[in-house]
């Protein structure tokens, strides 16, 4: 019996003359929940499309439950049966109905597929014709009909860049449900970090084909290893390493990054650091305040209330 339940050694990928994945190595266990993060052109997909059999290997392998899942040229019709992938640019055929593009795909029982077009959320689509749906029901159906096909592993292309809010919270809401029920295991891909910071046990950061990070979005969130890394996950600063020893009597050789989070306002006169509001940035759930400090650099907090242009401010570790 294997642990893990997608094992991927070493691989890499080689389109044309140029390297667009370098060795990679990742281990999934049962239930847990990977995602990739990486800029535009980083090779996310390739990733996904790797660990779904979709790709040619340059060199290392991926195995699913201890079996090697074959490479793109290894199969007449590339993929694995029990690895579902949901591209970005999916396709649903045009002029039928749901249900026909459902059953098409069925390897469940009768009564198992009613459960994942509940989970699914499109048990009040299946009279519908493909051309009658919004993007978000597309996406769900698309979802549903990887899912009739009894997959233990769920690759996940960007699936949440066409839904607005509320139907991505709908989407997370479904895949949590999935996961449990059916014991499914999720990589997913997605530029925004709202997306996956909640959803994920791990997080993979790629940069130019290479693997950067590694590890808990909590960890790589407040101790990201670069500018790149934070940058992905959301808002910071850097603080130089005078301001953070002023700030966290702390004495560190590098410059420090720091989220807004993680600073408050003082009093100005006690504050280990002084500067003036420079902007105020409603994001609902409080101001986003741009502060330059005394030294030029400016850095960015979370306040409850607005505060005046020019304003002078104190700046202490929350
Ligand atoms: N079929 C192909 N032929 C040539 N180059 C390719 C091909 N597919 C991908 N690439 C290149 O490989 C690199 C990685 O692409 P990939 O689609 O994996 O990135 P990504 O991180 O998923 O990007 P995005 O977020 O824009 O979807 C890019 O530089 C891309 O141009």
């Amino acid at each position: 019996m294997h642990k893990a339940i997608l094992e991927v050694q070493e691989i890499s990928v080689r389109i044309g003359d140029r390297m667009v994945l370098y060795p990679i190595s990742l281990e999934l266990r049962p239930g847990q929940k990977l995602a990739v993060a990486g800029e535009t052109g980083s090779g996310k997909s390739t990733l996904l499309k790797a660990i779904a059999g979709l790709q040619n290997l340059k060199s290392g392998a991926v195995y699913l439950q201890g079996e090697r899942v074959e490479e793109a040229w290894e199969k007449l019709i590339p993929g694995h049966r029990k690895i579902a992938y949901l591209s970005q640019h999916f396709e649903l055929r045009n002029n039928y109905r749901v249900q026909e593009i459902l059953n098409y795909a069925e390897k469940v029982t009768e009564q198992e597929a009613a459960e994942i077009y509940r989970l699914c959320q499109i048990d009040h689509l299946l009279n519908r014709k493909t051309d009658q749906l919004s993007g978000g029901e597309r996406q769900r159906i698309a979802m549903a009909r990887l899912l009739v096909g009894a997959p233990i592993l769920f690759l996940l292309d960007e699936p949440f860049s066409n839904l607005d809010a509320l139907h991505k919270q709908t989407m997370k809401q479904v895949m949590l449900d999935l996961g449990k029920a059916m014991q499914i295991n999720w990589v997913l891909v997605s530029h925004d970090p709202g997306d996956w910071l909640s959803w994920a046990d791990e997080l993979l950061i790629l940069r130019e084909g290479r693997q950067l990070q590694k590890g808990n979005p909590a960890s790589l969130f407040y101790a990201p290893e670069d500018e790149y890394t934070a940058g992905l996950l959301g808002t910071y600063s850097v603080l130089n390493a005078s301001e953070w020893e002023q700030l966290s009597g702390e004495r560190l050789e590098f410059p420090k990054i720091i989220r807004p989070a993680q600073l408050q306002l003082s009093t100005v006169n006690t504050a280990p650091l002084k500067g003036y509001v420079k902007e105020t940035e409603f994001v609902g759930y409080g101001y986003l305040l741009t502060v330059e400090l005394e030294s030029g650099n400016r850095i960015k907090l979370f306040h409850q209330d607005a505060c005046q242009p020019d304003s002078p401010v104190g700046v202490q570790l929350r």
